[in-house]
């Protein structure tokens, strides 16, 4: 695994983040990408609502429920790190683009009882090419308590043709059926 780390440093030549013109305010809440999805839909998984922050940054409020558990009592590392992805693929919408996660590596730095509210911040740091470097902690107690979970990752830009070639017909057939995400996946393709 040696050079790993390098992969989440941004490179030489890395230009800082921009917020789109049309970007939601801070403080909106920015919406799912997809009902489907495990992270924002709003009928399973995470149900994370996603707000956006200044600059190119989001927040979320993720509550571990019984059904997040690993050990007795305690949040899987999976889950929260599928919180942490989902918080960081919502980046995109402050930047207009559409991007999925390269790579995500999470450090865990305490257990997550259940019950706990998980007050999650991400942003972008850097930008080279496709590549979008961000970073995303996880604490509890409230916004400003000790931080239980961090990751850093670096997603990359793809294009709408990303899902129509990879995606499962009858999603991709029912989300073209839908003008919304439609719109919303165009809107992300021709604004950048
Ligand atoms: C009209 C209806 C249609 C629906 C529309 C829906 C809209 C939905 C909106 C938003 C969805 C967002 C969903 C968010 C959900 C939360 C986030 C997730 O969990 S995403 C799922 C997990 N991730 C994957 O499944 C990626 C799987 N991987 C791939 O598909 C490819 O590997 C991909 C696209 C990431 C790269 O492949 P390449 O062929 O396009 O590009 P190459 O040339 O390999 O890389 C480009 C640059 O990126 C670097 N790169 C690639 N992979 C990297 C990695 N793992 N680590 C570091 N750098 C990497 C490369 O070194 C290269 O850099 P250099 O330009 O040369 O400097």
């Amino acid at each position: 695994m040696s050079g790993t780390r390098t992969a989440l440093n941004p490179p030489d030549g890395s230009r800082a983040p921009v917020r789109h013109p049309d970007a939601p305010a801070p403080g909106d809440v920015l919406g799912g990408h997809y009902e489907g999805c495990f992270g924002c839909g709003q009928e399973h998984g995470l149900r994370l609502e996603i707000r956006a922050g200044d600059g190119v940054s989001v927040t979320a409020e993720f509550t571990v429920d019984p059904i997040h558990q690993g050990a007795p009592g305690l949040a899987h590392g999976g889950v929260l790190t599928s919180a942490l992805d989902e918080t960081l693929g919502s980046l995109s919408w402050l930047q207009r683009v559409i991007a999925v996660t390269g790579r995500l590596e999470t450090d865990f730095l305490r257990p997550v009882p259940v019950g706990t509210v998980l007050h999650l911040e991400a942003r972008v740091t850097a930008v080279h090419g496709r590549k979008i470097y961000s970073e995303a902690t996880g604490r509890i107690g409230g916004p400003d308590g000790p931080v239980a979970v961090r990751a850093a990752a670096v997603f990359i830009e793809v294009k709408v043709d990303h899902f129509l070639k990879n995606g499962r017909p009858a999603e991709i057939d029912a989300a073209l059926a839908d003008p919304d995400q439609v719109k919303l996946a165009r809107a992300f393709e021709v604004n950048p």
